[in-house]
């Protein structure tokens, strides 16, 4: 199959946009990355641009300097300085190549150049003749190239390609083109420029209008062979066609263009991870190939058919970018089968009624929480069972404080046999009057000797696990007084209750124990 050359930008488009600047250090980590990654052309930086710069591009190319497959390259306006400064910095690469660029729009021409059609095109000529004798290829861009008359860049190309450049890059530097549009011009060009055929046709494509990907692909199908682009998209404003993405377009879909790229897919996941880190700009979770979510599924629809046959709803295997496996995110959106599923990786299998109950539990707390981690799925599970098993259940809860620093509890419970019962309480605090309701409407005598919550997993939204050791204090439990030593006989009943709410957590574990006590009672009867 042909190959589109991939010419990574990330070290000097990328790197110019407010956010992303990187240190020496920093770009020949990166570096690293992108030779791995195999990419053909790494444009290391603007070598004219600063002391910095300069040595940062030179550093790279020294890196390179036993790399064959691919280019080091560094941008030079049309000017001699520029391009002898990015002479100076790539000589230790083993691959070098010169970029020289120069704005071909009226608008760029007239008031940002202030130079004729005539003056613009000398520039154009004289510049590459100059790069061609200090490196091993020239690339010419026609900045703007989008908004220029065809006929005029049709003109420019041609003294570029006469001139030596083997690279000719059509630059829609604002982003302002559209797929068809821009498809329509690389045919053009490619048609009517002289000596196209010594020279490979590139697109660089800005995301102003989000179509920097769809504009590169539909570039390639208009005959582009090298596309620029940058790692998670990054350059100047929106940001360039990202690397990521162009290349599994053109990998996963060889079938509708019938091209590839040389690069080592499965190195992505990690390229991109590592740009994060070096500028400290997370990586959007939706974003595609790379982000958290490219990968995961909360919804049940999608889980059931994930379990059922991986592509039915992923179009790439994670591995194939190097990413983590697939996730099954649990939450609100997610059905039984994935419920049951996890719960099976955690040693417990759920299924008819008892799935039900703990589906039911799952689905309330994942309302008042993101994400349902395997540690709430298992107190869940295990909570779940514990409060399942009444007769009491709790079905509200308010508390209130009041200014004398007292606190006030509404709480209802069910029975199963049906029956609602509500009691308001005041105590010392939520917790004081909330067992006060709870002992008042199931009737017993109880003393609460111990009590405890602690937090499950962490985070704001973590739940939290109650114990409660309560004393059953019924006449035939009561504590023996005799000689020197007391016995206290009375039964220590444990209760335990897991909520996002701390107070809820408690009231449940708290019921726990009474209904433990309601069900002994009934037994021993
Ligand atoms: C579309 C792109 O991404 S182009 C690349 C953009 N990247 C950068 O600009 C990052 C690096 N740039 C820099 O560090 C600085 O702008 C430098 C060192 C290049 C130049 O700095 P200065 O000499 O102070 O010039 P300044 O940036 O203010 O203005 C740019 C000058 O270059 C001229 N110029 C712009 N493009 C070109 C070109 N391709 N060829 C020749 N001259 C050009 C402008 O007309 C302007 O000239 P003027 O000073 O005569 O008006
Ligand atoms: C220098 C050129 C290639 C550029 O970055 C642009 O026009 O967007
Ligand atoms: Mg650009």
């Amino acid at each position: 199959m042909e190959q589109v050359r991939i010419f990574d930008t990330t070290l000097r488009d990328g790197e110019q946009a407010p956010g992303f600047s990187m240190d020496l250090d920093q770009k020949v980590r990166m570096a690293k990355a992108l030779l791995e990654l195999k990419v053909d052309v790494i444009e290391a930086g603007f070598p004219v641009a600063s002391p910095g710069d300069f040595a940062a591009v030179k550093a790279i190319a020294t890196e390179a300097s036993d790399m064959h497959d691919t280019f080091i390259c560094g941008l030079a306006r049309a000017n001699e300085k520029d391009i002898q400064a990015v002479a100076d910095s790539i000589a230790p690469a083993a691959k070098k190549r010169i970029h020289t660029f120069i704005a071909t729009s009226p608008i760029h021409r007239e008031h940002k150049l202030r130079m004729s059609k005539e003056q613009v095109l000398e520039k154009t000529i004289a510049s590459v003749r100059q790069a061609k004798d200090l490196a091993d290829e020239v690339e010419f861009s026609a900045e703007d190239a989008i908004r220029t008359e065809r006929d005029y860049l049709v003109q420019v190309f041609g003294a570029a390609i006469e001139a030596g450049a083997t690279t000719i890059n059509v630059p829609d530097t604002v982003g302002y083109t559209t797929p068809q549009e821009i498809e329509d011009l690389f045919r053009y060009l490619i048609a009517n420029t002289p000596g196209a055929e010594k020279a490979v046709f590139s697109a660089h494509c800005h995301d102003d209008l989000g179509m920097a990907v769809a504009n590169s692909l539909a570039a390639v199908r208009g005959g582009a062979r090298q596309v620029e682009c940058a790692l998670n998209g990054i350059g100047e404003r929106a940001g360039n066609c990202a690397l990521e993405e162009v290349v599994m377009a053109i990998n996963t879909r060889a079938d509708f263009f019938e091209l590839s790229t040389q690069i080592d897919t499965t190195k992505l996941y990690n390229a991109s991870r590592l740009l994060a880190r070096l500028t400290g700009q997370d990586v959007p979770r939706n974003k595609a190939i790379v982000g958290d979510n490219a990968f995961a599924h909360e919804s049940g629809i999608h889980q059931d058919g994930m379990l059922k046959n991986l592509q039915t709803y992923e179009i790439m295997r994670p591995s194939d970018v190097g990413a983590p496996t697939s996730l099954l995110v649990l939450g609100k959106h997610s059905g039984r089968n994935a419920l049951a599923d996890r719960a099976r990786e955690l040693g417990h299998n759920l299924s008819g009624e008892r799935l039900n109950e703990v589906f039911e539990a799952f689905k309330q707390l994942a309302d008042s929480k993101k994400n349902v981690t395997n540690d709430d799925l298992k107190s869940l599970i295990l909570g779940q069972s514990l409060n399942a098993s009444g007769p009491w259940r709790v079905a509200g809860l308010k508390t209130g404080a009041e200014r004398d620093g007292h606190a006030t509890a509404h709480v209802t419970l069910t029975h199963q046999n049906g029956t609602v019962h509500t009691h308001e309480a005041r105590g010392n605090g939520p917790l004081d009057a909330a067992f006060s309701s709870i002992k008042e409407i199931v009737g017993l005598d109880v003393h609460l000797e111990d009590f405890s919550v602690k937090s499950i997993g962490t985070g704001i939204d973590a739940q939290g696990w109650a114990d409660v050791h309560l004393l059953d204090n019924s006449s035939e439990n009561e504590m023996v007084v005799g000689g020197e030593e007391s016995v206290d006989r009375r039964p220590r009943i444990h209760g335990s209750g897991v909520h996002t709410d701390i107070v809820f957590a408690s009231v449940i574990a708290y019921l726990d124990a009474m209904n433990r006590i309601v069900r002994n009672r009934a037994q021993q009867s």
